[in-house]
Protein backbone atom coordinates (compact mmCIF):
# COMPACT_ATOMS: atom_id res chain seq x y z
CA UNK A 1 0.00 0.00 0.00
CA UNK A 2 1.40 3.52 -1.16
CA UNK A 3 2.00 5.72 1.84
CA UNK A 4 -0.80 7.90 3.14
CA UNK A 5 0.78 11.39 3.75
CA UNK A 6 -1.72 14.20 4.96
CA UNK A 7 -0.05 17.39 3.01
CA UNK A 8 -0.94 20.99 3.95
CA UNK A 9 0.87 24.18 2.97
CA UNK A 10 3.59 21.70 1.37
CA UNK A 11 4.61 20.40 4.29
CA UNK A 12 4.27 16.20 4.57
CA UNK A 13 2.89 14.29 7.73
CA UNK A 14 2.11 10.26 8.62
CA UNK A 15 0.10 10.78 11.51
CA UNK A 16 -3.65 12.56 10.68
CA UNK A 17 -3.69 13.35 14.74
CA UNK A 18 -3.30 16.86 16.04
CA UNK A 19 -2.86 17.34 19.68
CA UNK A 20 -3.31 19.96 22.34
CA UNK A 21 -0.96 20.69 25.14
CA UNK A 22 -3.70 22.11 27.82
CA UNK A 23 -5.16 20.75 31.18
CA UNK A 24 -3.29 17.59 31.23
CA UNK A 25 -2.05 16.52 34.80
CA UNK A 26 1.89 17.59 34.09
CA UNK A 27 4.35 17.60 31.39
CA UNK A 28 5.45 14.30 31.61
CA UNK A 29 1.53 12.91 31.53
CA UNK A 30 1.58 14.79 27.72
CA UNK A 31 4.69 13.75 26.80
CA UNK A 32 4.02 10.47 27.08
CA UNK A 33 0.43 10.85 25.67
CA UNK A 34 2.00 12.50 22.43
CA UNK A 35 4.32 9.52 22.03
CA UNK A 36 1.23 7.21 22.66
CA UNK A 37 -0.87 9.07 20.03
CA UNK A 38 2.03 9.33 17.06
CA UNK A 39 0.28 12.91 16.80
CA UNK A 40 2.95 14.41 14.47
CA UNK A 41 1.47 18.14 14.97
CA UNK A 42 0.77 19.63 18.33
CA UNK A 43 -1.14 23.29 18.99
CA UNK A 44 0.28 25.67 21.88
CA UNK A 45 -1.85 28.45 22.90
CA UNK A 46 0.40 31.80 22.90
CA UNK A 47 -1.04 33.36 25.56
CA UNK A 48 -0.85 30.63 27.71
CA UNK A 49 3.01 29.34 26.93
CA UNK A 50 5.82 30.87 28.90
CA UNK A 51 8.62 32.04 25.78
CA UNK A 52 11.52 31.56 28.17
CA UNK A 53 10.69 28.54 28.82
CA UNK A 54 9.77 28.84 32.32
CA UNK A 55 7.24 27.96 34.32
CA UNK A 56 5.23 26.19 31.77
CA UNK A 57 8.14 25.41 29.52
CA UNK A 58 6.63 22.85 27.22
CA UNK A 59 8.05 24.43 23.77
CA UNK A 60 11.26 23.45 24.62
CA UNK A 61 9.87 19.77 25.88
CA UNK A 62 8.00 19.78 22.13
CA UNK A 63 10.18 21.18 19.45
CA UNK A 64 11.79 18.13 19.04
CA UNK A 65 9.24 15.88 18.72
CA UNK A 66 6.50 17.55 16.56
CA UNK A 67 5.91 20.02 14.19
CA UNK A 68 4.67 23.35 16.14
CA UNK A 69 1.20 25.00 15.59
CA UNK A 70 1.18 28.28 17.65
CA UNK A 71 -2.93 28.68 18.82
CA UNK A 72 -4.53 32.44 18.71
CA UNK A 73 -6.96 30.73 21.92
CA UNK A 74 -7.96 33.69 23.67
CA UNK A 75 -8.47 36.26 21.11
CA UNK A 76 -11.43 38.05 20.49
CA UNK A 77 -10.55 40.93 17.84
CA UNK A 78 -9.14 41.44 14.50
CA UNK A 79 -5.83 42.93 15.88
CA UNK A 80 -5.38 40.98 18.87
CA UNK A 81 -5.47 37.30 16.57
CA UNK A 82 -2.93 39.47 14.21
CA UNK A 83 -0.68 40.68 16.85
CA UNK A 84 -0.71 37.40 18.81
CA UNK A 85 0.26 35.59 15.52
CA UNK A 86 3.09 38.14 14.50
CA UNK A 87 4.48 37.49 18.07
CA UNK A 88 4.05 33.55 17.29
CA UNK A 89 6.50 33.93 14.16
CA UNK A 90 8.88 35.69 16.04
CA UNK A 91 9.16 33.76 19.03
CA UNK A 92 8.56 30.67 17.74
CA UNK A 93 10.01 31.25 14.16
CA UNK A 94 7.44 29.51 12.38
CA UNK A 95 4.77 31.23 9.78
CA UNK A 96 2.35 28.31 10.24
CA UNK A 97 -0.74 29.54 12.71
CA UNK A 98 -3.96 28.01 14.17
CA UNK A 99 -6.21 31.06 14.33
CA UNK A 100 -8.86 31.14 16.96
CA UNK A 101 -11.07 34.42 16.78
CA UNK A 102 -13.55 33.96 19.61
CA UNK A 103 -16.74 35.60 18.95
CA UNK A 104 -18.47 34.82 22.51
CA UNK A 105 -16.46 33.88 26.50
CA UNK A 106 -19.54 31.22 27.37
CA UNK A 107 -19.87 29.41 24.03
CA UNK A 108 -16.35 30.08 22.65
CA UNK A 109 -17.84 29.83 18.98
CA UNK A 110 -15.66 31.50 16.33
CA UNK A 111 -16.98 35.35 15.01
CA UNK A 112 -16.96 34.08 11.36
CA UNK A 113 -16.83 37.69 9.95
CA UNK A 114 -13.63 39.08 11.91
CA UNK A 115 -12.12 35.52 11.76
CA UNK A 116 -12.24 36.03 7.81
CA UNK A 117 -10.85 39.38 7.88
CA UNK A 118 -8.02 38.33 10.21
CA UNK A 119 -7.17 35.50 7.82
CA UNK A 120 -6.88 37.42 4.96
CA UNK A 121 -4.62 39.64 6.83
CA UNK A 122 -2.62 37.20 8.01
CA UNK A 123 -2.49 35.13 4.43
CA UNK A 124 -1.08 38.58 3.14
CA UNK A 125 1.42 38.95 5.66
CA UNK A 126 2.62 35.37 4.55
CA UNK A 127 1.24 33.49 7.52
CA UNK A 128 0.20 29.57 6.66
CA UNK A 129 -3.33 30.00 8.20
CA UNK A 130 -5.29 27.19 9.55
CA UNK A 131 -8.42 28.54 11.16
CA UNK A 132 -10.56 27.40 13.71
CA UNK A 133 -14.11 28.07 12.70
CA UNK A 134 -18.50 27.21 12.16
CA UNK A 135 -19.65 23.78 10.44
CA UNK A 136 -20.32 26.32 7.83
CA UNK A 137 -19.71 25.41 4.21
CA UNK A 138 -19.48 28.98 3.08
CA UNK A 139 -17.69 30.15 6.11
CA UNK A 140 -15.39 27.08 5.11
CA UNK A 141 -15.37 28.31 1.34
CA UNK A 142 -14.97 31.93 2.32
CA UNK A 143 -11.44 30.90 4.27
CA UNK A 144 -10.57 28.71 1.25
CA UNK A 145 -10.88 31.68 -0.94
CA UNK A 146 -8.75 34.18 1.13
CA UNK A 147 -6.15 31.34 0.93
CA UNK A 148 -6.00 29.96 4.10
CA UNK A 149 -4.33 26.30 3.77
CA UNK A 150 -6.72 23.84 5.27
CA UNK A 151 -9.82 24.79 7.39
CA UNK A 152 -10.78 23.67 10.89
CA UNK A 153 -14.52 23.28 11.41
CA UNK A 154 -15.62 22.35 15.04
CA UNK A 155 -17.36 18.77 15.75
CA UNK A 156 -18.71 20.44 18.84
CA UNK A 157 -17.82 23.57 21.61
CA UNK A 158 -14.66 23.43 22.68
CA UNK A 159 -14.37 21.38 25.74
CA UNK A 160 -17.63 19.84 25.74
CA UNK A 161 -16.67 16.37 24.27
CA UNK A 162 -20.01 16.28 22.28
CA UNK A 163 -18.81 14.43 19.41
CA UNK A 164 -19.86 15.56 16.07
CA UNK A 165 -23.01 17.90 16.25
CA UNK A 166 -23.55 18.01 12.55
CA UNK A 167 -22.08 14.94 10.50
CA UNK A 168 -24.55 16.09 7.49
CA UNK A 169 -22.15 19.71 7.47
CA UNK A 170 -18.81 17.97 7.81
CA UNK A 171 -19.26 15.85 4.92
CA UNK A 172 -20.37 18.13 2.92
CA UNK A 173 -17.77 20.44 3.90
CA UNK A 174 -15.06 17.63 3.11
CA UNK A 175 -16.91 17.11 -0.57
CA UNK A 176 -16.62 20.87 -1.04
CA UNK A 177 -13.38 21.44 0.11
CA UNK A 178 -10.68 22.61 -1.64
CA UNK A 179 -7.86 22.44 0.94
CA UNK A 180 -7.56 20.06 3.85
CA UNK A 181 -10.04 19.53 6.17
CA UNK A 182 -9.15 19.34 9.52
CA UNK A 183 -12.03 18.51 12.43
CA UNK A 184 -11.42 20.64 15.79
CA UNK A 185 -12.95 20.65 18.74
CA UNK A 186 -15.59 18.39 20.69
CA UNK A 187 -14.00 15.50 20.48
CA UNK A 188 -15.75 12.95 23.42
CA UNK A 189 -13.81 9.47 22.94
CA UNK A 190 -12.53 7.38 19.78
CA UNK A 191 -15.63 6.85 17.99
CA UNK A 192 -16.10 10.66 17.49
CA UNK A 193 -12.32 10.85 15.55
CA UNK A 194 -12.91 7.60 13.91
CA UNK A 195 -16.09 9.55 12.38
CA UNK A 196 -14.51 12.25 11.46
CA UNK A 197 -12.25 10.38 9.46
CA UNK A 198 -15.18 8.62 7.64
CA UNK A 199 -16.89 11.37 7.24
CA UNK A 200 -14.11 12.34 4.74
CA UNK A 201 -11.83 14.97 7.23
CA UNK A 202 -8.50 14.73 6.29
CA UNK A 203 -7.21 15.29 10.13
CA UNK A 204 -8.01 15.49 13.61
CA UNK A 205 -7.58 18.54 16.00
CA UNK A 206 -8.45 17.46 19.81
CA UNK A 207 -7.38 17.93 22.96
CA UNK A 208 -9.57 17.87 26.32
CA UNK A 209 -10.69 14.20 25.19
CA UNK A 210 -7.26 12.94 26.27
CA UNK A 211 -5.93 15.79 28.74
CA UNK A 212 -8.54 15.57 30.96
CA UNK A 213 -9.98 11.58 30.45
CA UNK A 214 -9.00 9.17 33.19
CA UNK A 215 -6.09 7.52 31.45
CA UNK A 216 -4.47 10.01 29.24
CA UNK A 217 -1.80 7.95 27.87
CA UNK A 218 -4.40 4.99 26.91
CA UNK A 219 -6.96 7.84 25.47
CA UNK A 220 -4.15 8.99 23.31
CA UNK A 221 -3.66 5.61 22.01
CA UNK A 222 -6.97 5.08 21.28
CA UNK A 223 -7.34 8.01 19.37
CA UNK A 224 -4.10 7.61 17.35
CA UNK A 225 -5.65 4.22 16.30
CA UNK A 226 -9.05 5.33 15.50
CA UNK A 227 -7.49 8.21 13.42
CA UNK A 228 -5.52 5.66 11.58
CA UNK A 229 -8.56 3.32 11.50
CA UNK A 230 -11.53 6.00 10.39
CA UNK A 231 -9.04 6.78 7.61
CA UNK A 232 -8.39 3.27 6.03
CA UNK A 233 -12.57 2.79 6.42
CA UNK A 234 -12.77 6.05 4.34
CA UNK A 235 -10.03 4.84 1.61
CA UNK A 236 -11.79 1.60 1.54
CA UNK A 237 -15.27 2.78 0.47
CA UNK A 238 -18.09 1.67 3.24
CA UNK A 239 -21.40 0.00 2.17
CA UNK A 240 -24.32 1.88 1.34
CA UNK A 241 -26.84 2.22 4.09
CA UNK A 242 -30.18 -0.22 3.09
CA UNK A 243 -33.41 -0.16 5.44
CA UNK A 244 -33.92 -3.79 4.38
CA UNK A 245 -32.16 -7.07 5.09
CA UNK A 246 -30.30 -8.69 2.54
CA UNK A 247 -28.53 -12.25 3.21
CA UNK A 248 -24.84 -11.86 3.48
CA UNK A 249 -24.65 -15.49 2.00
CA UNK A 250 -25.18 -16.88 -1.28
CA UNK A 251 -28.27 -18.97 -1.59
CA UNK A 252 -27.44 -20.38 -4.87
CA UNK A 253 -24.26 -22.59 -5.07
CA UNK A 254 -24.73 -24.23 -1.48
CA UNK A 255 -24.27 -28.09 -1.03
CA UNK A 256 -27.25 -29.98 -1.74
CA UNK A 257 -28.75 -26.38 -2.61
C1 LIG B 1 -6.13 23.06 22.05
C2 LIG B 1 -7.05 23.68 21.12
O1 LIG B 1 -6.69 24.18 20.09
C3 LIG B 1 -8.49 23.68 21.47
O2 LIG B 1 -8.91 24.98 21.55
C4 LIG B 1 -9.18 22.85 20.44
O3 LIG B 1 -10.15 23.53 19.75
C5 LIG B 1 -9.55 21.51 20.94
O4 LIG B 1 -10.81 21.41 21.51
P1 LIG B 1 -11.19 20.16 22.45
O5 LIG B 1 -10.50 20.41 23.73
O6 LIG B 1 -12.68 20.18 22.55
O7 LIG B 1 -10.66 18.92 21.77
Amino acid sequence: MAEDLLRIAGKAFTSRLFLGTAGYPNQQVFLDSLAASGAQVVTVSIRRVDMEGGAEGILDLVRDKAWLLPNTAGCATVKDAVLTAQLAREALDTSWIKLELIGDRETLYPDVEQLVTAAAQLVDDGFTVLPYCTDDPIVCRRLADVGCAAVMPLGAPIGTGLGILNPYNIEMICARSTVPVILDAGVGTASDAALAMELGCDAVLLNTAVSKSTDPVRMAAAMGHAVAAGRLARLAGRIPKRTRAEASSPELGLIGG
